[in-house]
């Protein structure tokens, strides 16, 4: 029930916005109503259902009827209206969902060709305002219904598609602040420059100015950020700067040349646009293979180069602190029989229990990484010897009294910790540190395993 609510809420609002800006006996200069549906029932396919657009109808023809709209023209109005979204959606419900949220570089081209399609389809019904409201023949009318829906759709389509939920629009608002700079608002700074240039200069080229600095924007910002800005600077361009035509207004030179400029002004947004969906993907990918590179495949554990790298940023880190900092090294007993035992993969099975058991137990700010074939490395910052040696002895017991493959009749693992301190009277490098870490592991392994070592200070 709540959804047709919500439906005929969002149609009968957005139909009053337009009727607003409604000239007594002319067409509306802002319509977003068609654009706002589409929007919500492509982002939100669910309330596309019977009573959805049922909902839909009935906001439509209640907006027109309660401001005074005729029975008649409020009809196929309220039809032109409705065919063009149906069309719309139609269209994006062949499209897979990484388009509905234009997040593919081709998204935004099936956004023009969809909101073309949708205007170019309302228009055939819609054509009729040409002689009931402009004084002028149906052909003037289909072009004008038609620029002004895919004005809107351009306009109002990317930023339905890509806003996000409340939750996710306040954590993303919070990062942009804490993460703003000086540096990273160049782009929008110069952007706001290019426009009040094209503002002040004018001329028939000046729509163009702004768009490097979109271009800009859209390589520096992520794409919600890039729709914002885009749709900010056409409104802007579409409310402030659209040069004066050499007719006579109310011509049909005169309304054909407005419709072109206006036409001319939304379509320069494809650009940054398919530019920002071109710049997310291409940082989502690299953060992918960056995490790949990083991460062991089999337990998602860091790689030895990465937890290397990681445990001397730490350790340079950790000179700072009060307390020491412990390496350990952990290698599964016996592995070798474990594999010819049970085979591979159960051997496989005993490595990922362990990693996850010692994962489970470290404290956030701790490193775990596996250093290669059954040996796994630790760095606890800001510990204590006795500490360290406890949270070892913990995790061997752990891994002792768990069981690697319960299902099909399990088997236990035992580990041998190797360990060493790093702090005010025994500083070092960490490879010298990893180096003492793998005595002491030897020392375990010598004495019979199964058992924590830890080198002197
Ligand atoms: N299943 C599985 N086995 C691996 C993997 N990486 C290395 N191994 C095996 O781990 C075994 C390690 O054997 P060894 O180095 O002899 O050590 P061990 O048998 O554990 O003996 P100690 O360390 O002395 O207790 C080898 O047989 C490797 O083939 C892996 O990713 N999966």
């Amino acid at each position: 029930m709540g959804g047709p609510v919500l439906v005929y809420g969002v149609v009968f609002a957005a139909c009053l916005l337009g009727i607003m800006s409604r000239p007594t006996g002319l067409l509306a200069v802002f319509w977003p109503a068609n654009a706002i549906l589409l929007g919500l029932f492509v982002r939100a396919p669910s309330l596309a259902t019977w009573p959805g657009w049922a909902a839909a109808l009935v906001g439509y023809v209640l907006a027109d009827l309660s401001t005074g709209g005729e029975v008649l023209t409020t009809s196929w109005l309220t039809a032109a209206n409705l065919f063009g979204v149906i069309v719309g959606f139609r269209i994006y419900c062949l499209l897979g969902s990484e388009h509905r949220r234009i997040g593919d570089p081709r998204s935004v081209l099936y956004l023009l060709v969809i909101s073309t399609a949708s205007a170019a389809s309302g228009a055939v019904i819609g054509a009729n305002v040409g002689p009931v409201f402009m004084d002028q023949s149906r052909w003037i009318g289909a072009v004008v219904w038609f620029t002004t829906e895919l004005t809107h759709c351009m306009l109002i389509l990317p930023l339905m598609l890509t806003l996000p939920g409340p939750g996710r629009l306040a954590t993303a608002i919070e990062s942009s602040f804490s993460r703003a700079s000086v540096k990273k608002l160049v782009p929008v700074a110069v952007l706001g420059l290019s426009v009040l240039a094209a503002a002040g200069l004018g001329g028939p080229g000046a729509i163009a100015f702004p768009v490097p600095a979109l271009l800009w924007c859209s390589l520096s910002y992520g794409i919600s950020a890039t729709v914002v800005l885009t749709l900010a600077t056409t409104l802007f361009q579409l409310l402030f700067m659209i040069p004066e035509v050499p007719y006579a207004p109310g011509s049909q030179s005169h309304t054909l040349s407005m419709m072109s400029l206006r036409l001319g002004t939304v379509l320069l947004a494809v650009s940054p646009l398919t530019a920002a969906t071109v710049n997310s993907l291409r940082r989502d990918t690299l953060r992918q293979l960056q995490h790949a590179a990083n991460h062991d495949s089999l337990t998602g554990a860091l790689v030895h180069g990465s937890f290397v790298e990681k445990a001397e940023a730490l350790l340079s880190g950790e000179k700072r602190r009060s307390r020491g900092l412990a390496v350990m090294m952990l290698d599964i007993d016996h592995f070798k029989s474990i594999n010819d035992q049970y085979g591979h993969a159960a051997g496989d099975e005993a490595l990922v229990t362990v990693t996850e058991l010692i994962r489970q137990n470290l404290r956030q700010g701790d490193l775990f990484g596996r250093l290669g074939g059954e040996e796994f490395g630790v760095v606890m910052p800001d510990v204590g010897r006795d500490q360290a040696q406890m949270a070892a002895e913990r995790l061997r017991c752990l891994i002792r009294d768990a069981e690697v493959g319960g299902r099909k009749g399990g088997f236990r693992v035992t580990v041998s910790i190797g360990g060493a301190m790093e702090g005010p009277e025994c500083s070092g490098s960490f490879e010298e540190l990893l180096a003492r870490a793998d005595v002491s592991l030897y020392q375990a392994k010598h004495a019979g395993r199964n058992q924590t070592v830890f080198a002197a200070d």
